[in-house]
């Protein structure tokens, strides 16, 4: 799977995106608007330099750069976004770093780049070749690809049924309100322990939140691990790191010398347990939950189940099963990191946090439901979440895309096939393309103040029919999130007065880092509660 993969970052595989034209429809009936088309498209450019005339980190005669990021280099994975930003001081906004003998991985950061990348992405966006520990798993083990890795034709009939429900705007709205009710037990959890001045790490509160909102959509039951103290061999609680572990060995593994592929190294030996663990514990929750569903059906007409539905859409038993298990290995850190980034922000901007209390107030009624008309008329909770993503991008380095054709990027031609990551977080901390950038201003985003970045710039969810599926979900999971938390915690009558604003995080770094699986080491929360 690949997924998470994206973890957003973690999808270092490429993937190729499918723009056709000013506007594409993605693989559902989903229209999603293309922007603009930018100017200086690379078949306007007369002469393009080759490929070994481009900048980059000076590697090992055949080796190249593979060992840049192992114990043999001096570069960290886990700082990848801090070595992205001094190579692109360095190289200017594109360089290339070379896996091996021949083959190329190019970094972009020029909006204008990137949105080249993506119009290159051909019909079926594949990953290529960064993947190659999981690509090495398929081949070993005989198993069918999963929606994640997949590519081509099988990729794209197994996206079509899954994002029907994951996508499309009207089937997202379906998962409000158990999103809601997921979200008014977490605050009132979190209240309990400020009542009780329990210090919490907010982070792991937060995995366990998520991870009980999207377990609910994909096994269709309650997982039951909202605030609960999970004992170090929980199955639950070793999901969650080894899920981790999972995405750091995909990172770890590109660079590296890959012998994985040809023997079963320690590296892919401890990759396949940990694969064979997260398989096993989503499959007892699969069982569990199609059981309780086939009993369900027996008395109800129709209740609203995921699997057993896609199923109903013509997905075989074991696809359905898959999709529904790598959205919940995708879904959950990406989101819980993303939440509490924009925690921390608010926390660090309390007249912004004021200013978002104001506007929650104004729209929502003080009993906490919510319905999409609610969310529709919070225009600066929505900034305030953009903003944050713009400041702690999501992801160490946007997305990636094989090219399906030639393309000229940065003046230089760049062949078919080769992967190019689209470094959507340099430009995104840049003056040359935001004023003051390292200050949180949800303002620039609202309509008034007419800001108009590049397109291409802020893509914290990729970009085209490759897109994260779950975009919608995560979008309205952080915006119930955010919005009931600064209501509620502003609540006197729940003993809160005002504390919002002595939820103090402590951050190490503030600096988001490679995958979201590190950030957990960077993001050492504490809620305080002081009267
Ligand atoms: C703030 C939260 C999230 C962020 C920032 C994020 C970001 C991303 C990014 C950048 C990609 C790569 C897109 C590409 O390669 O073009 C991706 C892919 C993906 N995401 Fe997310 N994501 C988030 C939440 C979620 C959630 C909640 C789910 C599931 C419920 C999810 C499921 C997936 C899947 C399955 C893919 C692979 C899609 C494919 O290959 O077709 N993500 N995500």
């Amino acid at each position: 799977m690949p997924v998470h993969l994206h973890q957003a970052g973690r999808w270092t595989k490429c993937a190729r995106y499918y723009i056709a034209s000013r506007s594409y429809t993605t693989s559902t009936t989903t229209k999603i608007k293309d922007p603009p088309t930018p100017h200086g498209a690379a078949t306007h450019i007369p002469q393009a330099r080759p490929l070994e005339e481009m900048p980059g980190p000076k590697g090992l005669p055949v080796l190249g750069n593979l060992l840049d990021y192992t114990k043999f280099g001096n570069k960290k994975i886990s700082k990848l976004h801090l070595q992205l930003a001094k190579d692109f001081e360095k190289y200017g906004k594109i360089f290339k770093t070379r896996l091996g003998p021949s083959t190329y991985m190019i970094y972009v950061s020029d909006p204008e780049d990137i949105a080249t990348v993506f119009r290159k992405e051909g019909r079926y966006p594949s990953r290529g070749t960064s993947f190659a520990l999981m690509d090495a798993y398929y081949k070993r083990t005989g198993k069918p690809v999963g929606l994640g890795m997949g590519d081509g034709k099988q990729w794209h009939d197994r996206r079509t049924t899954t994002q029907k429900k994951m996508l499309r705007p009207q089937a997202v709205q379906l998962y409000l309100s158990m999103q809601s009710q997921v979200t008014d037990e977490f605050v009132a959890y979190l209240r309990r322990m400020a009542e009780e001045k329990t210090e919490l790490d907010i982070q792991e509160e937060l995995v366990q939140y998520v991870m009980e909102s999207i377990g609910n959509v994909c096994f269709n039951m309650r997982l039951n691990v909202l605030g609960a103290k999970l004992p170090h061999d929980a199955k639950e609680r070793m999901f969650i790191q080894k899920n981790e572990e999972f995405f750091a060995l995909l990172a770890d593994s590109l660079y590296s010398l890959q012998l994985y592929k040809w023997f079963p190294t320690p590296l892919y030996a401890r990759f396949e347990d940990l694969y064979t663990f997260i398989l096993q514990f989503s499959a007892d929750l699969i069982e569990k939950s199609l059981a309780k569903d086939a009993e369900l059906r027996a008395t109800e007409d129709s209740p609203q189940h995921f699997i057993t539905d896609l199923v109903k859409d013509g997905e075989s038993i074991e696809n359905a099963s898959d999709s529904a298990t790598t959205l919940f290995m995708a879904g959950v850190e990406s989101t819980s990191n993303t939440l509490a980034f924009l925690m921390y922000n608010l926390a660090c901007n309390p007249d912004k946090q004021d200013k978002l209390r104001a506007e929650v107030t104004r729209v929502l009624p003080r009993d906490g439901h919510m319905t999409p008309e609610h969310l529709n008329r919070l225009p600066y909770m929505k900034a305030c979440l953009k903003e944050s993503m713009r400041l702690i991008f999501p992801t160490a380095a946007g997305t990636s895309r094989a090219l399906a054709e030639d393309a000229v990027l940065g003046g230089f031609l760049v062949p078919k096939g080769t992967c190019v990551i689209n470094c959507n977080n340099i430009p995104c901390l840049q003056s040359e393309y935001f004023s003051n950038p390292h200050t949180y201003s949800p303002e620039r985003w609202m309509k008034e103040d007419n800001v108009q970045p590049h397109p291409f710039l802020m893509l914290p969810f990729g970009h085209g029919p490759r897109m994260c599926i779950g975009k919608r979900f995560a979008e309205q999971q952080m915006y119930i999130a955010i919005s009931k938390l600064v209501q509620k915690f502003h609540d006197t009558t729940h003993g809160l007065g005002g504390h919002w604003n002595h939820v103090y995080y402590i951050w190490e770094t503030r600096q988001t880092s490679w995958y979201h699986t590190h950030t957990k080491k960077c993001l050492d929360s504490v809620l305080q509660e002081k009267r």
